[in-house]
């Protein structure tokens, strides 16, 4: 198993400060150096690409290679202001324009239990905010309005990419009964027991509450909460190619997502979205 690219910032053994700007592969990233945790941020897409508790491995995926522009893959993408492919758009990017873009860092505080960061983007007529705050545990919240005059459609997710010992040395409990949809074979499903993604996986879960992703081949163990207003997404390709990313590097990753499919926003009122891990076992 490869290293996670992005803790080549954490290799010097003089005293870093807890937040320092930094280049990498062409993109601004905010590397953050806590006693209870090391992260990185990209600019781009407010995208939390790497998280490692103290005294544990990582526990989000991030490619190795990005391409020179575009979509980083791997960590936390926010799919903003749609999610999956535009309902009407064909030529537009697959979720929406929030990962592309640089987003601006508002305020960012230390104390005792972690770190706090609040990044924003506003774009036209529309305002999504990401407020994190990192330590022993992971939280992400976002939260859109709009000050179009008339009721707008929106969707979006937190696309977190976790990092695993390997694909085929997983499952996923808490999930028991949930009604859902496979996109792959294009039918309703309800789970049974145990979900394994090994050979491919893309389907959407209606759940609340957390749910255990277990590893065996790192005996290790995260409670995943992806809040009680959004389906769970639950995708991994499988044997599928993707683009820049080795097979070897791909079975080190399973995604688990908060998402919410298309609703109608009303001008002023707010949409939020969570997700929430924390060690367990
Ligand atoms: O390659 P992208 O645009 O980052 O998307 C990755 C995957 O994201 C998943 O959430 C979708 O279910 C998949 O269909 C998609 O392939």
């Amino acid at each position: 198993m490869h290293e996670h690219p992005l803790q080549r910032f954490f290799k010097s053994l003089r005293e870093q400060p807890v937040f320092a700007w930094e280049r990498f592969q062409m993109r601004d990233v905010l590397v953050i150096n806590h006693p209870l945790c090391q992260a990185v941020f990209s600019r781009q897409g407010a995208q939390l690409l790497h998280f490692q508790p103290t005294g544990q491995k990582p526990w989000l995926w991030c490619a190795a290679k990005w391409p020179q522009v575009g979509a980083i893959r791997g960590g936390v993408p926010v799919c903003w202001p749609w999610y999956g492919r535009h309902p009407s758009e064909n030529a537009w990017p697959s979720h929406g324009w929030a990962r592309l873009i640089d987003w601006k860092l508002l305020d960012s505080s230390t104390d005792d239990d972690g770190v706090r960061l609040h990044w924003q983007l506003q774009l036209c007529d529309w305002q999504v905010d990401l407020h994190a705050h990192l330590g022993e545990t992971l939280e992400l919240r976002l939260s859109t309005e709009h000050q179009d005059e008339l009721p707008c459609q929106l969707s979006h997710a937190l696309h977190a990419y976790w990092r695993i010992g390997n694909v085929g040395e997983i499952a996923l409990s808490g999930l028991d009964g949930a009604q859902g949809y496979d996109q792959l074979s294009r039918q309703v499903c309800q789970q049974q027991g145990e979900l394994r993604v090994d050979g491919g996986c893309q389907r959407v879960f209606q759940h609340e509450g957390e749910l255990q992703l277990k590893d065996h081949a790192w005996q290790r163990e995260l409670c995943i909460d992806t809040g009680d207003s959004a389906d769970t997404v639950v995708w991994h390709p499988g044997s599928r190619p993707l683009l820049g990313v080795s097979f070897n590097e791909a079975s080190g990753f399973v995604c688990v997502e908060s998402a919410m499919a298309g609703a109608s926003l009303a001008p002023g009122e707010r949409a939020h979205l969570s997700l929430q891990a924390r060690a367990g076992g």
